[in-house]
């Protein structure tokens, strides 16, 4: 995958920017606050429909102007494309070669990234929704299934939330409990099996990865739905053991949610269970240990994504290579970058490797504007 060139208008501090992207790897150097993580930002926009760190869209739209634009000349296999987002005040509009795309999830058929930031090296310590996110982030932008059953259970969800807390409350009765139980366990058992299956497909790439990156121990990645115990040998199972496992907790807890108002099971509440030579890495492993642990899960996660599409999605290093040493900055840049085409941001190229600083065609990101360096 490939952007060819990338163009803001009124996006958070950028005017205007129309910024060719000819070759592999391109270098935004620039102070904090002057707009790198910006221009990354956009590009996930583009390739996931949404903002790695806004809660509202809107937060994208530059001050004092109605709205903003994003768009990618972008090629995958599929060809090459004008990609564009639309944010304003009443919403998002997405088109591909200017036709409106009414669905957002197919914006994602035509361009896909992967993204890595210093929080993901919160990833092993961190509490399960950052592993829940890391999983998502890139079955939701490469599988069109998952995608589909992900965003039919967030709805379900939600929906069922809002009729337990009215029960609660006494608005409502049980009534009609059951039909919102019922499409509950169908979505539900269906993340929970195309993670799992995921996450089946991702174990040995981690540890290949983790090999190449100067990991010592054996890492293993194991999903564990919320109704298995942690560290239970159990296997997730058949899509028919999946459905009767929530269907029985659901049936479990219903008391209690409807005295609470609101769905106290489900994969939104699934972990992805890390182990070093077989013990928790949450538990046991030294903060230079999970820092490999996370590299070796960012580099499986470009091959899962690559797997799935046949070709590698670009790759965005939002200052994350500063926060590594020399020895797992250099395995990284091995195995990862020079695969694919990449972005990085630093605030200083000296955090840089010196092979990135030499392959690499680097810009000054200075108050919005970007400019080549010599
Ligand atoms: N909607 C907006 N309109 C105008 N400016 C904005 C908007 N949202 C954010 N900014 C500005 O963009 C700048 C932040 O840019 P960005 O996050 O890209 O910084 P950065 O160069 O990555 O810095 P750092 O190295 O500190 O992460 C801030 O100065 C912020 O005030």
């Amino acid at each position: 995958m490939q952007i060819h060139a990338l163009e803001l208008t009124s996006f958070r501090n950028y005017g205007h920017l129309s910024l060719p992207l000819a070759g592999k790897l391109h270098l935004f150097l620039g102070g904090n606050g002057q707009g790198k993580t910006n221009l990354l930002e956009a590009v996930y926009l583009v390739a996931t429909g949404r903002s790695m760190r806004a809660g509202r869209d809107e937060e994208m739209i530059a001050w004092g102007s109605p709205e903003a634009r994003v768009r990618l000349d972008a090629e995958s296999l599929r060809g090459r494309y004008d990609l564009r987002v639309d944010l304003s005040r009443r919403g998002k509009r997405v088109y591909v070669n200017g036709s409106w795309v009414r669905r957002l999830g197919d914006l994602l058929e035509y361009f896909s990234a992967v993204l890595f930031v210093p929080d993901d090296l919160g990833l092993v310590k961190g509490g399960p929704e950052a592993r829940r996110r890391f999983l998502d982030a890139q079955l939701v932008q490469a599988l069109p299934a998952y995608r589909e059953a992900f965003t039919s259970f967030h709805r379900v969800l939600k929906q069922r939330n809002r009729l337990l807390e009215q029960i609660a409350s006494g608005a409502r009765s049980p009534a009609g409990l059951d039909e919102w139980d019922d499409s509950f366990v169908e979505h539900a058992a269906a993340v929970i099996q195309r993670r799992a299956e995921a996450v089946s497909t991702l174990s040995p790439l981690a540890a290949e990865a983790h090999g190449k990156v100067a990991g010592r121990k054996a890492l293993t990645l194991r999903y564990r739905p919320y109704y298995m115990d942690e560290g239970a040998p159990d296997e997730v199972g058949s899509p028919e053991e999946i459905r009767a496992q929530v269907e029985a907790s659901l049936e479990r807890v219903r008391p209690m949610e409807m005295r609470r108002g609101s769905s106290l099971v489900g994969p939104q509440r699934d972990d992805l269970e890390i182990a070093l030579d077989g013990r928790p890495a949450r538990l046991y492993a030294s903060q230079g240990e999970q820092r490999t642990v996370v590299l070796a899960c960012k580099v499986a996660e470009l091959e899962l994504v690559a797997g799935y599409l046949g070709e590698y999605p670009v790759l965005l290093l939002d200052d994350v290579l500063s926060e590594l040493d020399p020895a797992r900055q250099a395995a990284f840049v091995d195995v990862a970058i020079g695969r694919t085409q990449t972005l990085v941001t630093s605030t200083e190229a000296s955090g840089l490797p010196v092979d990135l600083r030499r392959s690499g065609r680097s810009y000054r990101v200075r108050e919005g504007q970007v400019s080549p360096e010599a």
